[in-house]
């Protein structure tokens, strides 16, 4: 019981961590897919918005800058100047510069006064430009991001901003100029972009890092309780975004509540499921169900050692079962389980089969005899015939001896018919813990059987008086009438088998001589001599 209790508790314990588990998965992933959608968005904008305003700046001024033979602020010049404008999505209020003196303009056409630009605070190596300075051409009202390449200048048209995002969510962009990076807009207090020369060999220090295109880089990192995505583009540009993820569930409170909710009904879900899986899966039951078919009952072998040195020496088979965490379980704890599953019959067959089998493997079939314990079903239905049809060669049907187990008999008229057929195969028939359970004396007189097992409980109170000493007298003195041989199971000591000898009986089974072992450790044992005892063995021969 205790057994089965620790094994429910294990049982359930693997369960209830097996969802906390998946949970603790299922939550890390929606919510790493929810603010990891919230970045990408922002990269993504990010991404086209960059490539799209660097391509439009490159193209619309190598253009200008490539008109030849053009007066500086022609009506020619201002007509090109302003064709560009017009298809720019990006950019506008193109104008030219020469010596840093703004001459015209898109808006303004040909300035009476000239105007002196603004010194480029990012300078780059084909450009340079102003982070949100002030327009001198506009009155220095606005502010506005400048560019100049060669002799033109235009002004980034404001567009959306992804620094609007929540709380828990920042965005920034950098760029390198003069060897530095700088910051250009979003929040500039980020932990600082890591490198933004966009070189493979730079990035490569950094783990978690995967290169998108031929000019684009992606890479993600974890500091100070913030998870950071940093996506580069080309040498120059990169954008970055932080997620703080103790911000998130503080902020995002319906997403913490809907996983503590989850959590919860998880909890109570693996309280119900968990008895459910374990009769499912893990009873005892179950377990057999699977073990008797799977191999996992094995046999050990005891020596029954005759007290005569011409009589040959035997042994009882005795099934043990390895449960599935490779623990030993003993007969008398699931015995009475198969008894109940209507899985006896199975459980014979197992044993008989695989014990036939390693005693031949041993080179023991025929050498020795051999007892089974078997229920008296397995005789009422003509299963051990079937069996021993199948598996036993005719010749050694005299070295096995069917132990019928304690058990109430279903069907005397069919038991004895049973046991009669057996018998007339040379197979032996023993009542197993005689003085016990059903084993009473009209049963022995019915079935006609060859021998008695007297019950161990009886050989343990030999030394304990007369009492004892005088029922094993008589059950030795029933057998010798009834023509029956008497074996002695559970003697440990060497007194009790001394009286055992006095008492004329012809075997004896029990720890003193060897415990049940796998068949290496009996045949290794028998090899021995039996040295315990200082018993010859002796073998069957042919
Ligand atoms: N139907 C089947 N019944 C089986 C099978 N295998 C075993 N059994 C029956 O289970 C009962 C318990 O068996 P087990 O735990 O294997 O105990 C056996 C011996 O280990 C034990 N024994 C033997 N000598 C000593 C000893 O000196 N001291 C001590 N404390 N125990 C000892 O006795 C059991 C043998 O019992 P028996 O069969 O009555 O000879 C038991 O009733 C088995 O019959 C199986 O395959 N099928």
């Amino acid at each position: 019981m205790s057994f089965l209790l620790g094994r429910l508790r294990f049982v359930q314990s693997g369960v209830l961590l097996a969802v906390v588990i998946l949970f603790v998965i299922f939550t890390f992933w929606t919510v790493a897919s929810a603010w990891q959608g919230r970045a990408n968005s922002i990269l993504d904008n990010f991404r086209t918005s960059d490539r799209e305003i660097t391509t439009e700046f490159f193209t619309n001024l190598e253009q200008l800058n490539a008109i030849p033979d053009l007066q500086p602020c022609s009506d020619e010049m201002l007509k090109m100047m302003r064709i560009t404008e017009y298809s720019s999505k990006y950019w506008h209020e193109y104008a030219y510069v020469a010596d840093g003196l703004l001459l015209c303009s898109t808006s303004l056409g040909v300035l009476d006064q000239p105007i002196a630009e603004p010194a480029a605070d990012i300078i780059n190596r084909e450009f340079s430009f102003t982070r949100n300075a002030p327009v001198p051409l506009l009155d220095g009202s606005v502010t506005a991001m400048q560019m100049w390449k060669g002799h033109f200048r235009a002004l980034l048209r404001p567009f959306i901003n992804p620094t609007d995002t929540t709380s828990w969510l920042s965005f920034g962009t950098f760029s390198l100029a003069g060897g530095s990076v700088q910051h250009i807009y979003g929040d500039a207090s980020f932990p600082p972009a890591i490198i933004l020369v966009n070189e493979e060999s730079s990035f490569q220090q950094v783990d978690n890092y995967s290169k998108l295109s031929q000019d684009e880089l992606l890479i993600q990192w974890y500091e100070h309780g913030s998870w950071v995505v940093q996506l580069c583009i080309r040498q120059e540009s990169c954008a970055v975004v932080s997620i703080d993820v103790l911000g998130f569930f503080a902020e995002e409170t319906e997403i913490s509540i809907a996983i503590l909710v989850c959590f919860v009904a998880l909890l109570l879900l693996s309280s119900v499921l968990t008895p459910l899986l374990y009769q499912r899966y893990f009873s005892l039951n179950r377990q057999l169900n699977r073990g008797l078919k799977r191999g996992r009952v094995i046999c050990h072998y005891q020596p029954i050692i005759p007290i005569s040195p011409i009589d040959p020496v035997g042994c009882e088979v005795l099934c043990r079962w390895l449960d599935e965490s490779g623990n030993l379980i003993y007969p008398d704890q699931f015995i009475p389980e198969i008894e109940r599953n209507g899985q006896s019959g199975l459980l014979t067959e197992v044993v008989f089969v695989t014990a036939i089998q390693e005693l031949d493997d041993a080179e023991m079939l025929g050498r020795i005899n051999f007892s089974i314990n078997a229920f008296p079903e397995d005789i009422e239905s003509g299963l051990l015939l079937r069996l021993i049809d199948q598996f036993l060669p005719g010749q050694y049907c005299n070295t096995l001896t069917i132990e019928l187990t304690e058990k109430e008999i279903n069907n005397m008229n069919l038991l004895r018919s049973g046991v009669q057929a057996l018998r007339a195969l040379g197979v032996k028939i023993s009542i197993d813990d005689f003085g016990t359970g059903y084993s009473n004396l009209n049963h022995l007189k019915q079935l006609q059987v060859d021998s008695i097992k007297i019950d161990k409980s009886f050989i343990w109170g030999l030394g304990e008086g007369m009492v004892h000493a005088g029922l094993v007298q008589n059950i030795v003195y029933i057998g010798e009438c009834l023509n029956l041989y008497c074996v002695a199971e559970g003697v440990e000591t060497k007194a009790q088998l001394n009286m055992l000898r006095e008492l004329d009986v012809q075997y004896i089974q029990g720890y003193y001589f060897s415990r049940p072992k796998p068949i290496t450790g009996f045949v290794e044992y028998l090899s021995r001599d039996a040295e315990c005892g200082n018993y010859k063995i002796k073998y069957i021969t042919a």
